[in-house]
């Protein structure tokens, strides 16, 4: 039976400044149940970390809800973790990879043995074990990410929100984080919320890709990714289906472009 962990409802956002008012999101409706991984994707521009700000608490949406296991979102909810392109200004540099993945930790667990069993589990899950008495400077971008991926699987949240953290890494380290955020969700059951400019990655790596149109942004579809549970970058990537499935998300993503989709009417009450 499907577990509701993550309500957005006609969610509206509007900028205002000095110069104007732009609408970032024009009304986004979407839900995801618990040990869920989706990836949402857009065309450039169209709102997706507007998006991500007001799902996790940071920006006040114009209109609509957000809503965490039935509560409403309004400031930064404690059982949510965030990962995000800019690994580097994420982590403290005069803290040691132990020290950085068990900062956040001390409010939440109190007992030092508990958190240090967390510290060094999280540290196993991304491959780090041997780097945690390193500085974040000592290591490459990749591992630096891994750190902060550490951090949020120590602190247990109910739901993981990545917002394109791979964008800055070299391929052939993507292509290894991305099969670390597949083994987390498959052996640990987490909750992923995933938004990425890259069609194929969203593929590879959801369960759903939510296609957003461009601003201001509605859901233009929810792909359900039929795809092997068990995925890996050589065989997926070669099966018909993944082809098939990032044409389409692609041709989707076109027509968000050109403004072709026409977006539904909103059903009478
Ligand atoms: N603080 C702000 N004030 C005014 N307009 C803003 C502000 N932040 C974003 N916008 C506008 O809202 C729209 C959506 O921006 P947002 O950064 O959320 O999109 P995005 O999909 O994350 O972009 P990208 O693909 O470049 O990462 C854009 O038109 C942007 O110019």
């Amino acid at each position: 039976m499907p577990d509701n962990l993550l309500t957005v409802t006609g969610l509206r956002k509007v900028y205002d400044s000095s110069t104007g008012s732009v609408e970032a999101i024009g009304d986004i409706t979407f839900r995801m149940d618990a040990g869920e991984l989706v990836c949402i994707v857009g065309p450039s521009g169209c709102g997706k970390t507007t998006l991500l700000k007001c799902i996790s608490g940071l920006l006040k949406p114009t209109s609509g809800s957000v809503e965490l296991r039935g509560r409403p979102v309004t400031s930064p909810p404690p059982n949510m973790a965030l990962v995000f392109q800019e690994y580097g200004r994420s982590l403290y540099p005069w803290l040691t990879v132990r020290g950085n993945v068990e900062l956040p930790l001390k409010h939440k667990y109190p007992s030092r043995s508990e958190r240090g069993r967390l510290v060094e589990d999280a540290l196993r899950a991304v491959g780090l074990d041997h780097a945690a008495a390193s500085y974040p400077w000592q290591l490459s971008g990749g591992m630096q990410q891994r750190v902060a991926i550490a951090r949020a699987v120590a602190y247990q949240p109910e739901v993981l929100i990545m917002d394109e953290p791979f964008a800055a890494v070299d391929a052939q380290t993507r292509a290894d984080l991305e099969d670390l955020v597949r083994a987390l969700h498959r052996e640990r059951g987490m909750s992923i919320l995933f938004v990425t400019h890259d069609i194929d990655e969203s593929v590879y790596l959801g369960e759903r890709v939510v296609v957003l149109s461009k601003s201001p942004t509605w859901v233009q579809e929810d792909v359900h990714v039929d795809l092997p549970d068990d995925r890996d970058q050589i065989t997926t990537r070669a099966l018909p289906r993944f082809t098939a499935l990032r044409t389409h998300v692609y041709e989707q993503i076109q027509r968000a472009k050109r403004g072709e989709a026409v977006r539904p009417p909103a059903p009478v009450a």
